[in-house]
């Protein structure tokens, strides 16, 4: 017959919050979040072994220091969430409940019953402005960690309250700390849960914030920010094959670069580029999708964007990159050439970023600094790129 009472248990949770804090600290490079809940779990375990040396304990000291150390680790708890969602946690929230605490104690010094209800009070309080934080928090998008950790915060939040309550209501069964009340042991158990479950909760969640920043590095191009090669060419191959036509393409490449470069050295070429993307990135809408496919050349697929659209768009991406104020003698002024074409209906990225290509190619032969238009006959063949647009 399973035995629930209430020493075996605030043991075993003694020990589970040592392992769980134990297990934390192993990890390397741990978060914030992640040593400071190791924290709040040794503080908890520590305050849960005080109990069993209270004989050999001055009443007060052992009173005061087992109630301090739960308001503690609820407090260093707080903290640890707060670091996990990017929370800031006044100094008075963490200390106002160890101070209330201390108080309340002396005053019912003489009192256990009142005692038991005004510290789960305390606590239940400070679990629910946990709750609240975590709910205000930032999360990893999508996540339903946040949820979970919420729900299961208030519910611990609410056991407090209860305890208080049935407490207030009928003493006898939360009076015998070490005694076998099932009431006390639930608690406990509650408490034990929810003490795996947070630890759990904060490693996942960093694991889901690693994985998307390391998702976001791999699909980005380290030196302007926008896509790379590979994700730029996932996701336009998925716009032509989902996306609502017409879509337009556009190749797009910085004039003169290997003069930049020899001119100005290598770090201001790379500024040219980045200053470039930034441009380029602020005329386009959302849902727009443009990628770095070579050193200084770009590719950008416009969904349900026809020929005149993407015509006055190209000369919008133009005339940005074209008014950057790159360098203080006016000798260099950054330009760019693009080739478009436009495609009625699915057609393969690589065919239509030839084309664009092609017409890039006749920008750059008629002067650069120009907007170069293939044309698309009403069967769909692509003809020859005409120009479309010239500037001076
Ligand atoms: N700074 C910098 N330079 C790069 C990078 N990638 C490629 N380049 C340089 O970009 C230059 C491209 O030169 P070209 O292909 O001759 O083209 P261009 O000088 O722009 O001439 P046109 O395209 O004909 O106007 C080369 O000198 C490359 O070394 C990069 O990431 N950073």
């Amino acid at each position: 017959m399973l035995s629930l009472d209430s020493p075996t248990l605030l043991m075993t949770q003694a020990i589970v919050q040592w392992l769980l804090a134990a297990l934390l600290m192993c990890e390397r490079h741990s978060h914030a979040s992640a040593r400071f809940w190791s924290l709040a779990l040794i503080m908890h375990g520590t305050g849960n072994l005080l109990l069993f040396l209270r004989p050999l304990m001055p009443h007060l000291a052992a009173i005061l220091l087992y109630n301090g150390c739960a308001a503690c680790a609820f407090s260093v708890s707080h903290l640890a969430f707060g670091r996990l969602v990017d929370q800031a946690v006044p100094r008075w929230v963490m200390l106002a409940p160890v101070l209330l605490i201390c108080v309340l104690m002396l005053i019912f010094i003489d009192d256990i019953a009142m005692r038991v209800v005004v510290t789960s009070v305390v606590y239940g309080s400070q679990v629910v402005l946990i709750s609240l934080m975590l709910k205000r928090g930032t999360w990893p998008p999508g996540s339903l960690l946040q949820r979970w950790l919420v729900i299961s915060s208030a519910l611990f939040a609410l056991c407090f309250f209860v305890r208080a309550l049935l407490c207030w209501l009928d003493p006898a069964p939360f009076t015998q700390l070490l005694g076998k009340s099932p009431i006390q042991a639930i608690l406990i158990l509650g408490g034990l849960a929810y003490g795996i479950m947070c630890t759990l909760v904060i490693l996942l969640a960093k694991l889901e914030w690693l994985n998307q920043d390391l998702l976001r590095k791999a699909m980005l191009d380290s030196l302007t920010g926008v896509l790379n090669r590979g994700a730029f060419t996932d996701m336009g191959t998925q716009a032509l094959k989902h996306g609502k036509f017409p879509i337009s393409v556009l190749m797009i490449d910085v004039d003169h670069f290997k003069q930049i470069n020899d001119r100005h050295g290598h770090a201001i070429g790379d500024q040219a580029l980045r200053l470039c993307a930034e441009a380029l990135q602020a005329t386009l809408r959302t849902g727009d999708i443009l990628g770095r496919i070579g050193g200084e050349e770009f590719c950008l697929v416009l969904i349900n964007t026809d020929k005149a659209q993407a015509q006055t768009i190209a000369e919008r991406l133009r005339a940005a990159v074209e008014a950057i104020p790159f360098v203080d003698n006016m000798e260099t002024t950054l330009t760019i050439s693009i080739g478009l074409i436009t495609a009625s209906k699915p057609e393969k990225l690589e065919s239509l970023m030839q084309h664009a290509d092609a017409a890039l190619y006749v920008a750059k032969e008629t002067g650069r600094n120009r907007v170069v238009c293939a044309h698309e006959n009403p069967g769909g063949e692509t003809l020859s790129p005409v120009l479309v647009a010239m500037q001076p």
